[in-house]
């Protein structure tokens, strides 16, 4: 079984993911194959400088994530010139990692593909499985994880659909308002009902 695990911005994707991994299960990263996909030397990354100049790269060469971040955050038709020129990149990576671990004979493979939603990836996976938190809770944890004022968390925050919209187009919901307990205890309940 192919499972989706998506959610929204600081929603605890990455915290539900450490979870399954405890239980031996395969994840793929997409955040992670997107760091991979502009490694200096890279045509991702060249692709990177040119459309966004200079100020996207740091001293030693490679990407300055958090000048990349504040520019295409704040502005969406940055945002749709820096998908279109990493998506591909990012998918086909993605396509490989999960076929490596089928072939090496996993009969479940997770993909953490935050933007599941956004870019209808929806034929990559075979369950969806959405990790959820109130509105509040986001804006705190994400100003809170990555320094952010109020409004560059609402910002990030509405660059993606919303939260209640992927509810509704999932397999499975993991609410992550409360306890780490709490939630281990709904991936359980989630792993069982699938029997995976
Ligand atoms: C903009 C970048 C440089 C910011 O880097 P940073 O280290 O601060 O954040 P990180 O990569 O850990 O991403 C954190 C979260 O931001 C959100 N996010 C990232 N990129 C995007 C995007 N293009 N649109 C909407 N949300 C996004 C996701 O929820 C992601 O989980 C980086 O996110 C990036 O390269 N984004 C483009 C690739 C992408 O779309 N990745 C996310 C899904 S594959
Ligand atoms: N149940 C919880 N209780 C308290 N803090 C939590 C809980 N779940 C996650 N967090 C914290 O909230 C923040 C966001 O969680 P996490 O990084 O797992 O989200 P994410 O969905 O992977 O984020 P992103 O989309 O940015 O990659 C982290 O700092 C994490 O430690």
């Amino acid at each position: 079984m192919i499972i989706g695990l998506t959610g929204s911005i600081a929603s605890g994707k990455s915290t539900v993911a450490k979870m399954l991994k405890e239980r031996n299960l395969p994840v793929v990263d997409a955040d992670q194959i997107a760091r991979l996909v502009v490694k200096p030397g890279t045509p991702v990354l060249k692709s990177i400088e040119e459309v966004f100049g200079p100020e996207a790269l740091k001293e030693d060469g490679t990407m300055d994530r958090a000048a990349v971040g504040k520019m295409i955050f704040e502005d969406s038709a940055k945002r749709e010139k820096l998908n279109a020129i990493i998506h591909p990149a990012i998918r086909k990576e993605l396509v490989a990692q999960k076929e490596a671990h089928l072939a090496a004979g996993a009969k479940t493979v997770v993909l953490d593909i935050p933007l599941l939603f956004e870019n209808k990836l929806h034929d990559y996976v075979e369950k969806i499985l959405v990790v959820s938190v109130t509105p509040e809770v986001q804006k705190d944890r994400l100003m809170n994880r990555n320094q952010l004022s109020e409004q560059e968390a609402v910002t990030r925050i509405d660059s993606q659909l919303p939260i209640a919209v992927k509810e509704k187009g999932a397999d499975a919901v993991i609410f992550n308002n409360g306890t780490i307990e709490e939630t281990e205890r709904q991936v359980a309940d989630v792993l069982k009902k699938w029997n995976v």
